[in-house]
């Protein structure tokens, strides 16, 4: 069964407040949502493995680590994904990027998938699946079960905020995938929005409504 971590290093709690706060304006808003991407990248990169490397310092030659090559590919799922990469790329800078394009039918909850675009070589990448909202869990698992249907071989789930309903779907449909959380919320209100989250992240991110 797929782990579930949920990142909770203080710096990510205090900017997700702030994420949270319905006062927070679309600028504020990106910014964090930039931040708070980089530093889960932080800790979602823990276990690449490392390979040592003969160098010379100054002083002597030695031996020291470098990253042992593992491949990554960004992929996320648009919008609201899209407001997590930068922040990501700025720790993993040669990530490539592939994108689902989904959107949640407001009166079914079920996901439409209108564009899928994904590096050729996702079968020996490790792909970090990122979205800010993990719901009903319906988005996530129809992004995973497209990048597995092309191929993909190692996908781990990113999510800002999370809803028990959609990690618990997660799990059942795909019990290799470990899922990353800033925050794993309470439940998810009649209109399928997790409570108390953040509101709709796509439309907070771009100014949209
Ligand atoms: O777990 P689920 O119940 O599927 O809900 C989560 C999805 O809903 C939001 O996207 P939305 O449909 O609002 O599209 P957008 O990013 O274009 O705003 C969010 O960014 C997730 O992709
Ligand atoms: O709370 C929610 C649920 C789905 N999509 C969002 O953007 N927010
Ligand atoms: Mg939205």
């Amino acid at each position: 069964m797929g782990k579930v971590f949920v990142l909770d290093h203080p710096l990510i709690q205090h900017k997700l407040t702030y994420i949270r706060d319905k006062n927070t304006g679309t600028k504020e808003f990106r910014e964090l949502v930039d931040e708070v991407s980089m530093l889960m990248a932080f800790e979602i990169t823990r276990d690449l493995p490392l390979q040592e490397k003969t160098i010379e310092t100054p002083v002597m030659e030695t031996k020291a680590s470098v990253l042992a090559g593992k491949k990554i590919g960004l992929v996320p799922i648009l919008r609201a994904g899209l407001g997590m990469v930068d922040g990501m790329l700025d720790l993993i800078p040669a990530a490539k990027v592939g994108h689902v394009g989904l959107y949640r039918d407001p009166k079914t909850l079920k996901p439409v998938e209108y564009y899928i675009k994904l590096p050729s070589d996702i079968h020996e990448r490790e792909l970090i699946v990122i979205d800010p909202m993990l719901a009903t869990g319906g988005s996530a698992n129809d992004a995973i079960h497209s990048l597995k249907n092309r191929g993909a071989k190692h996908v781990r789930l990113m999510c800002l905020i999370a809803a028990p309903e959609g990690v618990e779907v997660i799990k059942q449909e795909h019990p290799d995938v470990d899922i990353y959380l800033g925050a794993l919320d309470e439940k998810l209100d009649e209109k399928g929005y997790i409570i108390p989250g953040l509101g709709d992240a796509g439309d907070r991110l771009f100014g949209t409504k």
